[in-house]
């Protein structure tokens, strides 16, 4: 630019950088391994897999936490093949780490690219359109990791500009959202792919009294979400847009919630007490994220709800805390019961469920115009988005 000072080349490249409407929900896809496993017969299917019909007592309380759990059915990839090839994994008193590792650096990002090939097709433009890639997983312990993986089974561009978050536990998907409003919102014409895929294999244990609650609960599954500002005439459809974006930590409560690599998987810690916390603080943490949009007297009922279904118990108590109509947390419900808990992934199969309801909703007017996303993770951080529906 002759004549130009640099000042001005990088005021004029601030200026045209930034999008002009909020980041959007473009496209959702998920996906899910082939086995399924009923929560009917979970705890027979579990002690039977790990060798275990002898723990009579931890069997009998799986069976009560399953009976209560919300969940009908889960995807699990760990099968009895699978432990016949690597029977390690089913022995504490062997390392069974690399072996795992192993396993999902594979399977992670090609669960992963089943459900971003489902989310860049209803998107409708090419994969190498991608400019950003945001990668959640709670399996991430290699590099080159999983996210240059699926760059590579997406054929997505070498200019890819690729994150990898690891470990945000539950919350991740709706951290990866929250990078992908930021990302979007300061870089004109960007589409991001934000993609959460997760396999309880890595954390896979014999039972345990300590870890039985989470082996009831979690199951396997991806979800994918492109993520771009100002859709453009050409075809992209608005599903939600994010309009604010809060990240809210519990002070005190770091040790309630947590993972930790060790020699045989991830160990994980779900303390009995994260359905309170939730409730005591869900309330404050909304009135903050409804604040920053200008909104002081948010009606709860008014909005529609994507809420991370961590379990039965958490979705109660937000709902009774709120005051909500049992409708309101139906795709929460829903997703729960058909899949379990997905940790990271099971945002976009929530939003999933709620595009779903509303496209089935044959009134426009009865539909919310505002809504919110919510996911819990280690911290205890809570992690939300307010929604509004393009309409
Ligand atoms: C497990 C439940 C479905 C059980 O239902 P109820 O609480 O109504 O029933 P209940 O009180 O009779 O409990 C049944 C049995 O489960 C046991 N129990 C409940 N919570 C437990 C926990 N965290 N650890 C160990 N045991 C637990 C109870 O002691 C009881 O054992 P007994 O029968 O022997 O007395 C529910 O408590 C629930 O949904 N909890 C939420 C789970 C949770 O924290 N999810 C977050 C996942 S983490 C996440 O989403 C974020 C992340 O991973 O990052």
């Amino acid at each position: 630019m002759p004549g130009a000072t640099t000042a001005a080349i990088v005021d004029s490249r601030r200026g045209t950088q930034h999008s002009e409407g909020p980041a959007t929900i473009l496209a959702i896809g998920t996906a899910n391994p082939k086995n399924i496993v009923f929560q009917d017969n979970f705890a027979d299917y579990y002690f039977g897999l790990t060798k275990n019909e002898h723990l009579t007592e931890l069997k009998e309380k799986m069976k009560r936490i399953c009976h209560k759990s919300g969940i009908e059915k889960r995807y699990i990839r760990l099968d009895a093949e699978l432990i016949s090839v690597h029977p390690e994994i089913i022995d504490k008193h062997l390392p069974s780490l690399e072996t795992r590792v192993d396993i999902v650096a594979t399977e992670v990002p090609k669960l992963a690219e089943s459900a971003a090939r489902k989310a860049i097709a209803e998107w409708g433009r090419p994969a190498t359109d991608i400019t950003h890639l945001i990668f959640s997983t709670y399996s991430g312990c290699r590099a080159p990791s999983a996210d240059l993986q699926l760059a590579s089974l997406l054929g997505l561009r070498p200019s890819v500009s690729r994150t990898i978050l690891s470990l945000h536990g539950c919350s991740g998907g709706g951290r990866a959202l929250q990078l992908a409003k930021e990302i979007a919102e300061n870089n004109r014409g960007a589409r991001v792919l934000v993609a959460c895929s997760e396999l309880t294999l890595i954390c896979f244990s014999t039972p345990d009294e300590s870890k039985i609650i989470g082996h009831g609960l979690f199951g396997d599954g991806a979800g994918a979400v492109i993520v771009g500002a100002d859709p453009s005439a050409d075809g992209e459809c608005p599903l939600f847009e994010m309009v604010a974006a809060s990240q809210t930590m519990i002070p005190g409560t770091e040790h309630t919630l947590g993972m930790q690599a060790t020699s045989s998987g991830i160990d994980f810690h779900l303390s009995i007490q994260v359905p309170t916390l939730i409730k005591d603080n869900i309330h404050q943490c909304l009135l903050d994220a409804f604040r920053s949009v200008g909104n002081t007297d948010p009606n709860w009922n008014d909005l529609f709800w994507a809420v991370h279904p961590g379990g039965r118990a958490i979705l109660d108590n937000i709902e009774d805390k709120l005051q909500l109509h049992p409708c309101k947390l139906a795709a929460s419900r829903q997703v729960l019961s058909e899949y379990g808990n997905m940790s990271g992934a099971t945002i976009a199969f929530v939003l999933d469920e709620l595009r779903r309801r509303r496209e089935k909703e044959q009134d426009i007017q009865q539909q919310p115009e505002w809504g919110v996303l919510l996911a819990f993770g280690p911290g205890v951080t809570i992690e939300s988005i307010v929604l509004r529906n393009p309409l």
